[in-house]
């Protein structure tokens, strides 16, 4: 190695070049000092949250070509580069002591290995460019469900991201004190600006580097991240803190962190009922959480989309399960969101979004798949390419995203910051499955209701990288998500349920998307769910009827109000059709799954699977 001279010091600033907030917390210093050194940046930029300090941001992601500024007012559109559309579950690592901890289900390396390799990708990662340091919380602040994270990145477009996405700035900061606990989460995109060699090379609007690493170390709360710019692996309050260290914080410390929207319904009469659903990525979630409900009488209040916190009441509260969503904002599928499907996001993001991978039209605005029934006539598409409604291919990616406030939802629920939360009532486990699962059934108990979780079902979407229409267990929509193994996690809810005793929520099933013979949806979705959200509802209130069937209650014929929905005869008994041939499939696959899980799954999931398998033979 050629004798290195000392590196001249870095400034450290906030993003208008002037003195970085004064930092109380010695180990914060220490941490951001050490990476620093490590990656090497030409600057340190600390961020305190604000919209000038937003407004900055986009205006250099506008003149270095990130962002194009649409004609929609505050809005901009950012377009990747083909290999970064999406998560990466194969090289996405869950790294406990123990390989045994994170489970079958996630990718393992030995931690000191992997922090080696680490180590190499990150030295130098960030030379030429500017290293942000980015407080967040996330929760409320002041709540007891919070927790503070700080991401460094070398990428502007995940700081004003995460301006969106999560509480970022001066608050989480402050709530640290001059010892408080925080997650790290570092960042590179992986492409520095000064080869190894010495020269220097241009900038690209969408740096990332071909081999990504999504790591993650539960027991230290710690977060690598490297070679994407892409939201879930890179904003990383979300799916890499929210979920995977945040569930394994949940198994040590008795809460739970799920891939979950929350959302609050009101009767025609009055009764307030909050639901939380899990539904794998691409399943459905954004739109169940503001849907606008085609029942006359029922409201829907959106509390979050995609992530829930959960634990049982403390002193003083009723003892059930309290939830909040620990985001701020959503980042949300474009493709399908149009006026007739989604109108509530369709208005929330009028303006205030940044969209990624989407389609420019010719006057500055954007474009997807559904958005309208009939495509413009000329696009520029996700790839910057001309495209024509001739073309043989989509002029926005499957997986394009906006990435919007959650002031900005039209339907937000006035208790989203409520330091508290809310009340669970009801917890709904969905799949997009185009056969089996019928479209609405409940769990008479908390052993089937978490088995109904362990062994929920979907068909792959492009929210990761994959084959698409594989169904694959994902349990819990917890499958690239779990901080530790996935059978613990069971173990865990059935833990909890056993604790909330007769508080616990009562669970149902359901499945949007059966198809009939045709191919095409049975049911008529987005708003038209409200139908079933209120069959829920007044099976909780002890007013709706349901009927037994091997694999849960259904509705009673008459209990689902479809008064003036156009199903041609039949659909409704196709829809909640238990058909045995395919259950025995179904079961000899869970059989399987359980397998290989070895001898973590508890027992009393193996004796719900038992007792399904007789229920099927005796009908
Ligand atoms: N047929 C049908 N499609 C739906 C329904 N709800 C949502 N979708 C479609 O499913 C896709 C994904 O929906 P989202 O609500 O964005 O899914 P999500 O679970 O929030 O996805 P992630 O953000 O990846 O976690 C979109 O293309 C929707 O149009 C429904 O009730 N019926
Ligand atoms: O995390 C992401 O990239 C988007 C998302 O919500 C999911 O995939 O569930
Ligand atoms: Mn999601």
């Amino acid at each position: 190695m050629t004798p290195t001279s000392p590196l001249p010091p870095v400034p450290v600033t906030d993003v208008f070049g002037g003195p970085a907030p004064t930092l109380r917390h010695p180990g914060l210093a220490a941490w951001v000092e050490e990476m620093t050194a490590l990656t090497q940046p030409d600057a340190v930029v600390w961020c305190e949250g604000s919209s000038a300090e937003y407004h900055r941001l986009c205006d250099q992601l506008v003149d270095q070509g990130t962002f194009i500024r649409l004609s929609r007012p505050n809005s901009f559109l950012a377009r990747s580069t083909p290999d970064d559309v999406a998560r990466v579950e194969g090289r996405t690592f869950v790294c406990p002591e123990r390989e045994e901890d994170a489970g079958p289900s996630n990718n393992w390396r030995e931690p000191a290995a992997m922090r080696a390799e680490l180590d190499d990708r990150f030295r130098g990662a960030m030379t030429g460019r500017t290293l942000y340091v980015v407080p967040f919380a996330m929760g409320p602040i002041g709540s007891p469900l919070t927790q503070i994270g700080v991401e460094i990145t070398d990428s502007p477009y995940v700081v004003v991201s995460m301006h969106l996405m999560a509480r970022v700035g001066r608050e989480a900061l402050d709530s640290l004190g001059t010892d408080g606990e925080f997650v790290r989460a570092m960042h590179s995109v992986g492409r520095p600006l000064i080869a190894p060699d010495g020269s220097c090379r241009p900038d690209v609007p969408w740096p990332s580097h071909p081999d990504k690493y999504i790591v993650h170390f539960p027991q230290d709360r710690e977060i690598w991240s490297f070679g994407s710019g892409y939201g879930g692996n890179a904003l990383l309050g979300k799916k890499c803190f929210a979920l995977r260290i945040a569930s394994a914080m949940g198994r040590d410390e008795g809460w739970l962190a799920e891939h979950m929207l929350l959302l609050r319904m009101t009767t025609p009469d009055g009764h307030d009922l909050h639901l939380a659903g899990a539904f794998p990525s691409a399943c459905g979630k954004t739109n169940l959480a503001m849907i606008r409900p085609t029942l006359p009488g029922w409201t829907i209040r959106t509390l979050g989309d995609d992530i829930v916190w959960m634990r049982p009441g403390g002193p003083g509260t009723d003892g059930r399960l309290r939830a909040i969503n620990p985001e701020a904002g959503f980042f949300g599928v474009a493709p399908g969101t149009g006026p007739d499907s989604n109108p509530v996001a369709v208005e929330m993001i009028a303006r205030d979004t940044i969209f990624t991978n989407v389609a420019l039209t010719d006057d500055g605005d954007v474009w997807w798949e559904g958005l309208t029934d009939q495509p413009p006539a000329h696009l520029i598409d996700w790839r910057g390419q001309e495209w024509t409604p001739d073309c043989d291919r989509p002029a926005a990616h499957p997986n394009s995203r906006f990435t919007v406030s959650v002031q900005r939802c039209p339907t937000l629920d006035s208790a989203w910051d409520d330091p508290a939360g809310v009340p669970v009532d009801i917890v709904l486990f969905g799949g997009r499955r185009a056969t089996t699962v019928p479209l609405v059934a409940e769990a008479p108990t908390w052993e089937r209701a978490v088995f109904a979780g362990a062994t929920m079902a979907s068909e792959r979407t492009a929210a990761a990288e994959g084959t698409l229409g594989q169904v694959r267990r994902d349990p819990f929509a917890m499958l690239p998500f779990s901080g530790y193994h996935l059978a613990d996690h069971w173990t865990h809810w059935l833990a909890l349920g056993a604790r909330l005793g007769p508080r616990r929520p009562r669970v149902f099933q359901v499945n949007w998307f059966r198809r009939g013979a045709a191919g095409r949806f049975l049911w008529p979705g987005f708003g038209e769910n409200s139908r079933v959200l209120a069959w829920i509802a007044d099976r909780v209130l002890d007013r709706a009827e349901a009927v037994e069937t091997p694999v849960g209650l259904v509705p009673a014929p008459g209990a689902l109000d479809i008064t003036g929905l156009d199903l041609p005869p039949g659909t409704l008994d196709r829809l909640l059709d238990v058909d045995l041939e395919a259950w025995q499939q179904e079961v000899a696959a869970v059989r399987e799954f359980f397998a290989g899980l070895g001898d973590r799954v508890p027992p009393e999931l193996t004796r719900e699977l038992d007792a399904l398998e007789r229920r099927l033979a005796a009908r």
